[in-house]
C-alpha cells in the first residue's frame, strides 16, 4: 500500500498572466492536510480551487511558496497522487476491466486479484466486459474512481467528482466514496460548490474567498457516518458556513 501523505502547504501564491495584465488567483494559501483526512475546499466559481489542486498533483508549479508532500517537494505528477475528475475520462476502447487495470499494465504488472476485489468493491463486477458507452454516468464514475484507487494512491485528488451525476446517483456515489474511503484509508482531498455534499463526506471544510483566492475558514467534523443532513451539528455548521459566506452572490 502507498505511503499514506501528509500534504504542507506554506504561503502559495500563483497567478496567471491574461491579455498582459496579472491574474492573481491565490494568495497567500496556508494548509497542512494530515494523513488519512478528507479535506473538502468550498469556494466560488473561478476562485482557484482546481488551480490549487493541479499543484497538489505536481502538475503545475506554485510562483511563490512552497507545497511538500511528506516533507518533499512536490515538483512533478507521481503515481501516489492520483486526481479524478468531473469527466471519467475512461479509454473507449478498452473494457471496464482494461480500463481499470490499465496502471498495472503500464507497469507490466499483473495483479487480477486486486482488479477483481476493487471491481467487487465498486459493484460493477458484472460490467468488468462492458465498454464505457454502455455505462451510465455513475456507473462511469464508479470505474474512473475504481482506476484510481486500485494502485493504492497515498491521496485520492477530487476536482468535483460528482458534479454532473444527478441528484439520487450522486446520494449514492456520495455514500460509496465514504465507504471506499474508510476500506482503503487513502488521505482525501475534493473540492466541490455543493455545501451538502461537504457535510456529509468531509473530516474538514476549508472555505475559500476569490480575487485572489484565500483560505477564510475551515470546520473540523468529528462525526461518524452515514450522517444525518438534519443532524444538530450539521445544521450549526451549515449556518456558519453560510453566514461566513456572507450569502456572496458569485457563490
Ligand atoms: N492556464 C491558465 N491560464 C490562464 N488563466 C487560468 C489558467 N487556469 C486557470 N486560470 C484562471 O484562474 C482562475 C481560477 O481557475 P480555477 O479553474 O482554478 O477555478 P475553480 O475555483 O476551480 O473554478 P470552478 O469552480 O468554476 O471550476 C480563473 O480565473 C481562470 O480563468
Amino acid at each position: 500500500m502507498a505511503e499514506k501523505q501528509r500534504i504542507d502547504i506554506t504561503h502559495l501564491s500563483h497567478g496567471y498572466s491574461l491579455d498582459n495584465d496579472d491574474l492573481p488567483v491565490l494568495d497567500d494559501i496556508n494548509l497542512t492536510i494530515e494523513p488519512q483526512e478528507f479535506v473538502v475546499i468550498l469556494g466560488p466559481s473561478g476562485c482557484g480551487k482546481s488551480t490549487l489542486l493541479r499543484m497538489i498533483a505536481g502538475l503545475e508549479q506554485p510562483l511563490n511558496g512552497s507545497i511538500q508532500a511528506n516533507g518533499q517537494e512536490i515538483s512533478e505528477a507521481d503515481p501516489s497522487r492520483v486526481v479524478v475528475f468531473q469527466d471519467p475520462t475512461l479509454y473507449p476502447w478498452l473494457t471496464v476491466w482494461d480500463n481499470v487495470n490499465l496502471g498495472f499494465k503500464i507497469r507490466k504488472e499483473k495483479n487480477d486479484h486486486a482488479v477483481q476485489l476493487m471491481l467487487e468493491l465498486i459493484g460493477l463486477n458484472s460490467f468488468k466486459n462492458a465498454y464505457p458507452r454502455q455505462l451510465s454516468g455513475g456507473m462511469a464514475q464508479r470505474v474512473a474512481l475504481a482506476r484510481a484507487l486500485v494502485n493504492d494512491p497515498g491521496i485520492l485528488i477530487l476536482d468535483e467528482p460528482l458534479g454532473k451525476l444527478d441528484s439520487l446517483t450522486r446520494i449514492t456515489m456520495q455514500k460509496e466514496l465514504v465507504h471506499l474511503w474508510q476500506q482503503r484509508k487513502f488521505t482525501a482531498i475534493m473540492v466541490t460548490h455543493d455545501i451538502e455534499e461537504a457535510l456529509l463526506l468531509a473530516t474538514r471544510i476549508i472555505v475559500m474567498r476569490h480575487r485572489p483566492a484565500h483560505i477564510i475558514g475551515e470546520f473540523r467534523l468529528n462525526m461518524d457516518y452515514p450522517r444525518h443532513r438534519d443532524s444538530e451539528e450539521l445544521i450549526k455548521i451549515r449556518k456558519d458556513i453560510f453566514h461566513l459566506l456572507g450569502h456572496q452572490s458569485d457563490w
